[in-house]
């Protein structure tokens, strides 16, 4: 979060809880989703639906709690667990982002002790199995595998304002990312010094976890509950295999700057999109096999990663 954790007199004060994971059946589908060039992906059924969910929470009427012992405005953590598992079920909207604004709203609106709340969470992924129907196979309605792979994110601050809660900050995103491209990519043309070892790469075979996240010009876009403006994580992470795909890009840097002018290219509504990418790249162990095949090894430690944000004005300079 860019914001800081700090009361206006400097002190860091703040309290909440995290891991709370609760699982929703049924929820409202995700519907009428614009599709993109890089993904097929148009909606999501929500038949079952999975969050990791943390709740922080501010005021200057909790400082006796601290300073005193004195837990008269003290909302117990355990009550805030009790409060999300309540919301999950009233909630009627159909995204991440919508969830958060409907729980923090709500916090702020029962709690006057609060004055202001951070709400994440992150997407406990489960796919649909396929199971045979009259054509073929087809998505089960009603079993679901555990996903290990990626999870959509969402983050938002909200302060109680005099007319009721204000959105002051939101963040959405996807995590673990996980790629392996298995030719045609390289490392080369970097420092060489006394201490390079590394040899220069023309052909490697590149493994890259990354999370990407986004914020839109307007943040209420994201959370309208009939907004044709919502960017699902799912055509991010489309994007982000694609274009890793088509480019034979020389680095995760050239490759992650390349994701992000897609997807500002893709979605006018973001301001911004930023990067955590981590090299996992196997390690040669034979490449005298036929062609392009070879035996790799998983990495030793320590490992490289990247970090980079970028606007509307990187993708401005690219089409100049
Ligand atoms: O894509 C890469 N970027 C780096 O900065 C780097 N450094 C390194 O050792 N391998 C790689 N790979």
């Amino acid at each position: 979060m860019t914001r800081d954790s700090q009361s206006d007199e400097g002190r860091t004060m703040n309290y909440g809880k995290e891991k709370i994971r609760v699982y929703r059946t049924y929820a409202t589908p995700l519907e009428g989703i614009e599709t993109i060039p890089e993904s097929s992906f148009d909606g999501r059924p929500n038949t079952l639906f999975g969050m990791d969910v943390r709740v922080r929470v501010e005021g200057e009427a909790f400082l006796p709690s601290f300073s005193e012992g004195d837990n008269s405005m003290v909302v117990a953590t355990d009550s805030m667990k009790n409060f999300v598992h309540h919301h999950v079920g009233e909630y009627e909207g159909a995204t991440l982002e919508g969830f958060l604004e409907h729980v923090g709203t709500a916090l702020l609106e029962t709690y006057e002790q609060m004055e202001s709340v951070e709400i994440s969470a992150t997407e406990i992924p489960f796919e649909e199995r396929l199971v045979p129907d009259e054509d073929g196979f087809d998505e089960s309605e009603l079993v679901f595998g555990v996903a290990d792979g990626e999870s959509a994110y969402g983050e938002l601050v909200l302060d109680s304002g005099e007319d009721g809660p204000v959105l002051e900050d939101q963040r959405s995103g996807v995590t673990d990312i996980e790629l392996v491209k298995v030719k045609d990519n390289s490392f080369t043309g970097f420092v060489q010094d006394e201490y390079t070892t590394l040899p220069e790469r023309e052909n490697r075979t590149l493994y890259v976890a990354m999370d990407i996240f986004w914020s839109y010009a307007d943040a209420g876009a994201a959370l309208a509950p009939e907004s044709d403006q919502y960017v699902p994580a799912e055509q991010v992470r489309d994007i982000a295999q694609v274009v890793f795909d088509e480019l034979d890009v020389n680095s995760i840097q050239d490759l992650i700057y390349q994701v992000g002018l897609r997807v500002l290219e893709r979605f006018p509504q973001l301001e911004t999109v930023g990067f955590e990418a981590n090299n996992r790249t196997w390690i040669g162990v034979r490449d005298d096999l036929e062609g392009d095949a070879k035996v790799l090894r998983e990495p030793d430690v320590p490992t490289g990663f990247q970090q980079f944000s970028m606007d509307r004005d990187d993708l401005e300079a690219e089409t100049e």
